[in-house]
């Protein structure tokens, strides 16, 4: 269980988070919710270890964590494949990876051309594989849908679901029905206030 207590994040002199409680189980989906600006990106990145927090507890997190992020952040001038083999261990097969892109909808002619040269949907395809298929307790998944067309969504939110059973999962998302769709339970994160 990862365990937040009045966490609190500074940013840029400006209150970003502040007194956030919350419980992520190590098997469980945990989705934030909230207006743009309200911290929930921030939050992640704490998790990731990316920010750290200026007061509060963040007690319980893994040492082995993944995430996608709301940029896709894809090595440019590496295939899908070779993406995804970045977290992979040596020896696992080609045509294991290759299933696995296939089963998130990418093409086979979009496996071997340079990311760069992806759309934006397929990006976030292989972002999305690279995120799930890494060897991690706890996946961060910031917006991760954004970009994906509506008809094959409710696929791939379902094949994200299946693929992090058995891990910690913070899901930023501004749709209620995906976070369902994913099991997760909700949190509506509230904005801070800022004192006059
Ligand atoms: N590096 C930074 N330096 C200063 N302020 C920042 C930084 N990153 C984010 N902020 C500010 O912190 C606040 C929270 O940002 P954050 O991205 O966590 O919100 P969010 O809830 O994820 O928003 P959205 O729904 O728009 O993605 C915002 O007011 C933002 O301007």
């Amino acid at each position: 269980m990862i365990t937040v207590r009045g966490l609190r994040v500074v940013l840029a002199g400006r209150v970003v988070l502040d007194g956030v409680d919350l419980d992520l189980p190590d098997d469980g989906v945990l989705a934030v919710m909230g207006p743009n600006g309200c911290g929930k990106t921030t939050l992640g990145r704490v998790l990731l270890g990316l920010v750290a927090p200026d007061g509060g507890t963040v007690v319980g997190t893994p040492t082995r964590r993944a995430a996608v992020f709301q940029d896709d952040r894809l090595c440019e001038h590496l295939d899908a494949v070779a993406n995804v083999r970045l977290v992979l261990p040596r020896g696992v097969p080609t045509a294991d990876v290759v299933d696995a892109l296939h089963l998130l909808g990418l093409p086979d002619d979009a496996l071997t051309r340079p990311v760069r040269r992806l759309s934006g949907g397929q990006r976030r395809r292989v972002a999305i594989a690279r995120a799930v298929l890494a060897d991690a307790d706890l996946v961060v998944l910031d917006e991760p849908f954004t970009g994906i067309d509506a008809a094959s969504r409710p696929d791939v939110v379902d094949r994200v679901a299946h693929a992090c059973v058995g891990r910690a999962v913070l899901l930023v998302t501004h749709d209620r029905d995906e976070a369902v769709r994913m099991g997760a339970e909700v949190v509506d994160l509230v904005p801070v206030v800022p004192r006059v």
